[in-house]
């Protein structure tokens, strides 16, 4: 049997031999060169350390139904439509066109003809979640909702959630008609609570991508971790055996953060002056009197002034792991403009996302030092924060999301 992609799926319907698709897994944890197709299954999930793609589209669902079997069933026909949508392939087993005409299609139809484009679906569990379905005694302690941090102007509204899933793409459309297929499936069992899209992403996770930029034009993620670091991520990205609960071994914990980034005020601000507030140059993003883009901080030098050429108050001198306890995590945000805010300026900005082996070591530490001193606040809102835990990834045809953490003896 053959698997089939949306794409080749269309060109073969017309030869009248479609029909036959079978889900096949690829090896890789790169999009493969052929079909463009994320492996859905592997030790970790795709979309934490695999290449990050252009577009994002992050759903956070809340449960609304009482009867665990049939969210168990859910997650079971999730699971399958992410593995199909992941290669290339309509949500369902019939598809956008081949089924009859009287029964409303398993597949929405708006990603025909297109290619997987790397789309990865990354499936979170909330700290919520474990009030309801017997899970109490299953709730890592590292899963404990986020503290109140200095300067928070939080929209409950935009925060938290039972269930969280983060579809990335080379594709907007393919993202997007992920979590329409999703969402669609989960009708009666969970409905959204919210929801955001992201285009350019403003971090690498792998030493081949080029640092891009965020909003207030400076590359972002320059001092991330990265895929080549195998030891760093076993220290900082992803749960060791042992850390408890058994089911996160292997997993990763999501803290986001939306954050609006009051653009006009910034571009009005001199160019020294946002330069002081990183503590990086705006044009190679070298950290304050250094020359390379990969050059170490230097937390010492003084200038003529006999001041420190990095400003105490400076963003990557508060975020440093030197500053923070050795404290770091895999950076994977996107750029966000979600049209005006009726006043004349952009609601615009950063959807900070963070995965980290226990964010009580890694983003609380972090965001604590920052939101204290941090000369970045003046110009940022956090409107939005959720966590969720990340389990790992799918062993293969009969594992499904989240089986490790709703059967057990
Ligand atoms: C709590 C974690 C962080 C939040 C929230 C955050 C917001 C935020 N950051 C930028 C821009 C930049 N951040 C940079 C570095 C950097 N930021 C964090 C953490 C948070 N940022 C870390 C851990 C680091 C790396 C520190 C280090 O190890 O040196 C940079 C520099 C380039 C880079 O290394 O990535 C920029 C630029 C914005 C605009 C923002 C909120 C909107
Ligand atoms: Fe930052």
């Amino acid at each position: 049997m053959v698997a089939l992609s949306r794409r080749s799926a269309l060109a073969l319907a017309g030869a009248g031999v479609a029909g036959s698709a079978a889900l096949v897994a690829c090896k890789s944890s790169k999009p493969d060169p052929v079909t463009d197709a994320v492996a859905f299954t592997g030790e970790h999930q795709a979309g934490i350390v695999t290449p990050a793609q252009d577009r994002l589209h992050f759903v956070a669902f809340d449960v609304i139904t009482k009867d665990r079997d049939r969210l168990v069933q859910l997650l079971k026909d999730w699971t399958a439509a992410a593995a199909r949508m992941t290669q290339g392939r309509d949500a369902g087993e019939i598809g956008a066109v081949a089924g009859i005409p009287e029964a409303p299609p398993d597949d929405t139809g708006e990603a025909i003809g297109l290619p997987a484009a790397a789309l990865t679906l990354t499936i979170g569990f909330g700290p919520s979640l474990f009030r309801r379905f017997g899970l109490g005694a299953r709730q890592p302690a590292a899963l404990a909702p986020l503290p109140k941090f200095t300067g928070d102007t939080l929209d409950a509204s935009l925060c938290d959630g039972d269930i969280a899933i983060q579809a990335c793409a080379n594709d907007p459309q393919v993202a997007v008609h992920a979590i329409r297929n999703l969402a669609r499936i989960g009708m009666g069992v969970v409905s959204v609570r919210w929801s955001q899209l992201g285009f350019g992403r403003t971090s690498s996770t792998s030493t081949g991508q080029a640092t891009p930029r965020n909003l207030f034009g400076f590359k972002d993620g320059t001092r991330n971790l990265k895929a080549e670091e195998p030891d760093l991520l076993r220290e900082h990205l992803w749960v060791q055996p042992g850390d408890g609960p058994d089911w996160m071994t292997g997993g990763s914990y999501l803290v986001t953060r939306k954050i609006r980034m009051l653009v006009e005020t910034w571009d009005r601000s001199p160019l020294a002056e946002q330069e002081m507030i990183i503590g990086r140059t705006k044009g190679i993003g070298a950290p304050v009197g250094m020359a390379d883009e990969f050059d170490d901080v230097d937390f010492t030098s003084v200038g003529a002034d006999g001041e420190p050429l990095l400003a105490p108050v400076a963003h990557v001198r508060l975020a440093h792991p030197d500053t923070n306890n050795g404290a770091r995590m895999l950076r994977r945000g996107y750029n966000f403009v979600d049209g005006s805010d009726g006043l004349g300026r952009l609601n615009a900005g950063l959807f900070f996302i963070a995965y980290q082996r226990d964010p009580r070591t890694a983003f609380i530490p972090v965001q604590r030092s920052l939101s204290g001193r941090d000369e970045l606040n003046e110009y940022i809102r956090h409107v939005s924060s959720a966590l969720f835990a990340c389990p790992p990834g799918l062993s293969g045809p009969s594992d499904f999301w989240g089986k490790a953490l709703f059967e057990y003896e």
